[in-house]
């Protein structure tokens, strides 16, 4: 019998590019054999707690806002204290990934507070796991990990673009990526 492994991404997108990472990052997850549920935060009257209950990886998107996840984020991040009280999603593997306009825009900060969140949960964060591209000689903004980050998967959008056209494939891939690295371990951290 194999195992089913679920992974949810849980993001909020208030103009739909960190939505096309968190489908990108859903992508990787099913490409490496586990089931991926993408679930907006942004309502929360019908948000499907159950789901996130039920899985076994949570790999958290937030677009950076003022330097730190967005409003409707953090409104999730609070309402979920409740389910810190009873340590709910204990053991649970978690990962991260943010978006926003400028290459660094102070995104780490906003990696860095989905990290925390994970570990105040009980949860057990999984980086990126790919080297940073761009930075040599060799080095082209079509790389994975173009932003050069360790702690999750960072993407930028240019401020004038739509989602249909940014954050560039580089990031969708990058994105991709992290879904695939956190259902493998997903799957291992299972059996
Ligand atoms: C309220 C607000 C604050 C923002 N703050 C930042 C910021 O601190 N750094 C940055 O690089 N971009 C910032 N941006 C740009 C967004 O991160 C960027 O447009 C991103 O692609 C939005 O993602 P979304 O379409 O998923 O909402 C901000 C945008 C808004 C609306």
């Amino acid at each position: 019998m194999t195992t089913q492994v679920k992974v949810a991404i849980a993001y909020h997108s208030g103009y739909g590019h960190t939505e096309v990472l968190a489908n990108a990052v859903a992508t990787g997850v099913e490409n490496a054999g586990a089931v991926a549920q993408t679930i907006s935060v942004a309502d929360l009257d019908n948000l499907n707690w159950d789901a996130l209950a039920d899985a076994d990886a949570i790999i958290f998107g937030s677009p950076t806002y003022m330097g730190s996840v967005s409003g409707p984020f953090k409104t999730f991040m609070d309402a979920s204290s409740k389910i810190w009280m009873e340590q709910g999603w204990k053991d649970k593997l978690a990962a991260g990934f943010t978006n926003s306009a400028s290459q660094s825009g102070d995104k780490l900060n906003t990696l860095i507070q989905l990290s925390i969140y994970a570990a105040q949960q009980g949860m057990n964060w999984v980086s990126l796991g790919l080297l940073p591209g761009n930075n040599s000689s060799q080095g082209s903004p079509t790389d994975l990990n173009r932003i050069g980050s360790y702690l999750g998967a960072m993407a930028q959008s240019n401020a004038d673009e739509g989602a249909e056209v940014t954050p560039p494939q580089a990031d969708r891939d990058t994105a991709q990526a992290l879904g695939a690295r956190v259902a493998a371990a997903a799957l291992r951290w299972k059996q």
